[in-house]
């Protein structure tokens, strides 16, 4: 196939080529990019990341992102012939030095050697024929003169061996509107066409159908295999710096400096931008300036320099700014440029320095774009600083216009620029700081963190702690959760809190944040009084973080339950907090161990604020609980919940030694679904007896009667200051209840909250219960004895309770009781008695819908009752909307 070609001849284009690469007409500017020639002879070539693109039914679908060396070898590969491959990518993104070096490398023999030829489309001389007709050979023919008519007739003959290169497809737009017929397209390359014609049928495969074709575009096109240049990745963004200053070290230092740099971060990822960037970074090096620290004071110098470089007089420069600022589109007509104010500089070099100029200054027909998108956007903003007659801030502009007018309100940033076009009009920074105090007050009471960050942006760039202060002192700050930041937000979130002073609720739910982003976010930590990170995954690096921010900070609350913790995590966490201001600490579900505990021990008798501790769904077991015990003699531990940290009765003897020594502070305790048993239960009553606790929980204890005499004889002892105890779940049987419905009877007993939920209840107990409510000694405020089955006779003992005047309930659970219709009307009418009961739940009964008007008319006679839950699994009322059913 190749011997069709001669080698001269090949070796000849190949030359051509080469020079045609060196010789590209791109001239080196600051805005537009380096040569080609100077990226690929001072080895600046750096490899560029693309992804594949997918248009499935107009849902564009990304995969992973390659690198475009990869790409180009696989995808035009032997035996690949006949492939349509784009690439396409905004402006500045590569395409262009990307195939320039795809040519180079195959006239070097480096790549892509099995075609014979490589040659490039004529797309000026395509876009230019108008409404002539001209064959796809002879135009060939006429940009690779060097090759005679006879030989390219040859090639084309055999297009499997032919790779021709179409670069900026989006110049031939025109030719592209209107859509062809496919009885239009051409096969013979040979036939006269309109260039509409000659291009779709090269694009759609008509012509040269098995040539393979490789272009680029500013957009995917259409049923063509697509991948997306998406520029530097941080990696190839460093091997940049690398290969652009010589001294290694310097080029890393740079490197992180712009990785540091507001703002400048998210604009390297393309290529272009970079170039600009290091060269500034250069020059202020060289001349030893600061570095710029943001993208606003970057494109403030740039410009300066810019003009410098001019010499142009301040009134000029500032007309030309000002006017460059109006064109708000990115490609103008010549009359737009006019119509700016801008016919003084059409023949000017400044000119040239932003825009990029197709075809001569003074034709109608020449188009004007700019070089930079990002000084584009930075001159609409400039201008607005600048010229009275610019619009007032809209809402509709690019996120980087909004950071550029953020970032020119401050007086260091603009700095550069107003050294060349002269100062900028206060009133018009009033103006700005007005516009983002309203925004800030808009955005902040909505649920929606993106935005919470677009504003936070705005007010880091604008650097001006008091404006932050003002702003956010005048909103209402929903706190929503923060967990999908990405690493510059955390920086931004930390710039904000430390203008503000503190934030209540720092809320990460289910965060995943990396090391260098809870890096960023230490001082917003250092400053939060609550900090949520509940169910989220951290590693140790991360925890050390954070557990530098709570030693030095002013955090009192910290939720990480259901988290992910590597090892030594806790042990870490936990030397930070004898330190630490922390009051309440929750690790409910972190897969805690024994082992842990000893280092929560350690902390707890080692100076730690702790009031709080949540250690509820940690598998703990006895050993756990006997480290923990040693500290709670000798800590300011006032509230743990055990629930299911499967403990036994075996660490109970420490645990009660611990509280009954007079020096614990522990008034809360939860043992909750612990086979804590009798045994457990008869040391705990010790503990109750000597007063030490107002709250236990020992649901689901395995408990049985005979533990009911040693709680009863606490309850009714003279010291005992429970005032809440739940024994639900426990087979208590009618003697242990019996037991404690008599200590309830004493006028000592002081409990308020009795929870006795499946306990095995007899209508015996609930008789006495009844009793007991009314007898006037009685505290009990709240009452849940639901899931027991005793029917409506034994439930009549509590409605004549309730409408007894020594009743003082408020909160009455009869859960799944088996009441039926038959009992409504007394209970209603208790109920109506009652001066007390706000809440009744009477769910999983057997009632009925025949049940619900009487249900609803008492919910409406009586205001004082908030809640009547009557659920059902297939039954559910709403009753008056302010109060829940
Ligand atoms: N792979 C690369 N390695 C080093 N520098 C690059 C690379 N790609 C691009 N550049 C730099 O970015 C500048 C702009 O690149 P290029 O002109 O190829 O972009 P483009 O995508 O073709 O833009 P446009 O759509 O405006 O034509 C180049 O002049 C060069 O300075």
């Amino acid at each position: 196939m190749r011997s069709e070609i001669s080698y001269d001849v090949q070796q000849t284009h190949k030359e051509t080529l080469r020079n045609s690469v060196l010789n590209s007409a791109l001239p080196s500017s600051l805005l537009g990019g380096q040569p080609v020639r100077e990226v690929i002879q001072k080895g600046h070539y750096t490899a560029l990341s693309v992804c594949a693109c997918e248009d499935d039914h107009a849902r564009v679908r990304r995969g992973d992102q390659e690198a475009l060396e990869d790409v180009i070898s696989r995808e035009l590969s032997p035996g690949s012939e006949g492939r349509r491959l784009v690439l396409y990518g905004g402006v500045g993104m590569g395409k262009t030095t990307a195939v320039e070096k795809v040519i180079w490398d195959w006239t070097t023999g480096a790549r892509l050697q099995h075609y014979a030829l490589l040659m490039r489309v004529p797309v000026w001389e395509l876009a230019a024929l108008g409404g002539k007709a001209e064959s796809l050979q002879r135009m060939l023919g006429c940009i690779h003169t060097h090759i005679s008519t006879e030989t390219l007739a040859v090639a084309l003959q055999r297009p499997q061996s032919l790779l021709l290169v179409l670069d900026g497809l989006e110049r031939l737009q025109n030719l592209l509107c209107a859509p062809l017929s496919s009885s239009s397209l051409i096969c013979d390359v040979q036939q006269e066409a309109s260039g509409s014609v000659l291009l779709c049928s090269l694009l759609h495969g008509s012509l040269l159908a098995e040539a393979s074709v490789l272009i680029t575009s500013r957009e995917p096109v259409e049923s063509l295999r697509c991948f997306e240049v998406v520029g530097f990745s941080q990696t190839q963004r460093r091997t940049f710096f690398q290969q652009f200053f010589d001294d290694r070290g310097q080029a890393e230092r740079l490197f992180h400096q712009c990785e540091q740099a507001l703002g400048a971060y998210e604009q390297c990822f393309r290529p272009a931008f970079c170039w600009m960037l290091c060269n500034v970074f250069k020059t202020q090096f060289e001349n030893k300036n600061t570095p710029p620290e943001t993208l606003t004071h970057l494109l403030s110098i740039i410009t300066h320099m810019l003009l410098q470089k001019q010499k142009m007089q301040a009134e000029q420069s500032r007309a030309l700014v000002s006017s460059l600022g109006k064109l708000t589109n990115s490609v103008c007509s010549y009359s737009d440029i006019t119509s700016c104010g801008l016919l003084s500089f059409l023949h000017s070099p400044m000119l040239s320095a932003f825009l990029c100029i197709s075809g001569d200054v003074t034709h109608p027909d020449t188009t004007f774009s700019f070089l930079s998108p990002v000084m584009h956007e930075f001159l609409l903003a400039t201008s607005f600083y600048l010229d009275q007659s610019v619009q007032e801030i809209s809402d509709e502009r690019s996120d980087l216009y909004y950071t550029f007018l953020a970032g020119l309100s401050d007086s260091v940033q603009r700095k550069p620029i107003e050294d060349s076009v002269g100062k900028f009009d206060e009133s018009r920074i009033s103006t700005f700081s007005q516009w983002l105090m309203g925004n800030v007050s808009r955005v902040l009471p909505d649920g929606d963190a993106t935005k919470h960050f677009r504003v936070f942006q705005l007010l880091q760039h604008a650097r001006n702690s008091s404006l932050v202060k003002e702003s956010i002192s005048k909103s209402r700050w929903r706190l929503v959760g923060y967990s999908s930041m990405q690493e510059p937000d955390c920086a931004v979130l930390s710039y904000v809190v430390s203008c503000v002073g503190e934030m209540e609720h720092m809320n990460l739910y289910r965060a995943e944040l990396t090391d260098e982003q809870i890096e960023r976010l230490i001082p917003a930590l250092w400053l939060s009084k609550s900090i949520g990170l509940s169910q989220s995954r951290l590693s140790l690096t991360a925890i050390t973080n954070l557990s530098t921010a709570l030693a030095e900070g002013r955090t009192i609350k910290l939720d990480l339950s259901y988290s992910t913790l590597e090892k030594e995590s806790v042990k870490t966490l936990c030397r930070a907090l004898t330190r630490s201001t922390l009051e309440s600490l929750n690790l409910c579900g972190c897969s805690l161990t024994t082992a842990d505990c000893e280092a929560l021990a350690q902390m707890l008798s080692g100076g730690s604020q702790l009031r709080v501790l949540n250690l509820c769904g940690n598998n703990l077991e006895d050993q756990g609980l006997i480290h923990l015990s040693s500290a709670l003699e000798n800590c300011r531990l006032q509230e743990i919940n055990l629930d299911l940290c499967s403990l036994t009765a075996a660490s109970m003897p420490a645990l009660s030694s611990a509280l009954n020594s007079g020096f614990s502070e522990l008034r809360k305790l939860n043992l909750r679904r612990n086979a804590v048993m009798d045994d457990g239960m008869e040391l705990i009553s010790q503990v109750l007896q000597k007063g030490r606790l107002n709250t236990l929980n020992v649901s689901s204890c395995e408990l049985t009667g005979s533990c009911c005499s040693s709680l009863a004889a606490a309850l009714q002892s003279e010291n005992c200051r429970l005032t809440e105890l739940d024994l639900s779940v426990n087979d208590l049987d009618q003697s242990g209840a019996m037991q404690i419905c008599e200590a309830l009877m004493t006028p000592k007993c002081s409990l308020e909250i009795l929870e006795m939920s499946r306990c095995e209840l007899t209508e015996e107990v609930f008789r006495a219960l009844g009793s007991i409510l009314m007898s006037g000694g009685s505290k009990l405020v709240r009452l849940s004895v639901g899931l027991n089955d005793v029917g409506d006779t034994a439930a009549k003992h509590i409605w004549e309770a309730l409408r007894h005047k020594h009743c003082k309930l408020q909160h009455l659970d009869l859960e799944m009781l088996s009441l039926t219709d038959a009992c409504v009307e007394e209970l209603c009418e208790s109920v109506a008695a009652s001066s007390t009961l706000s809440t009744l739940i009477l769910k999983n009964n057997r009632l009925t819908d025949s049940s619900v008007p009487r249900l609803v008319k008492l919910m409406l006679d009586r205001p004082l009752m908030t809640q009547l839950n009557l659920t059902k699994p297939h039954w559910r009322y709403l009753l008056p909307s302010t109060r829940s059913s």
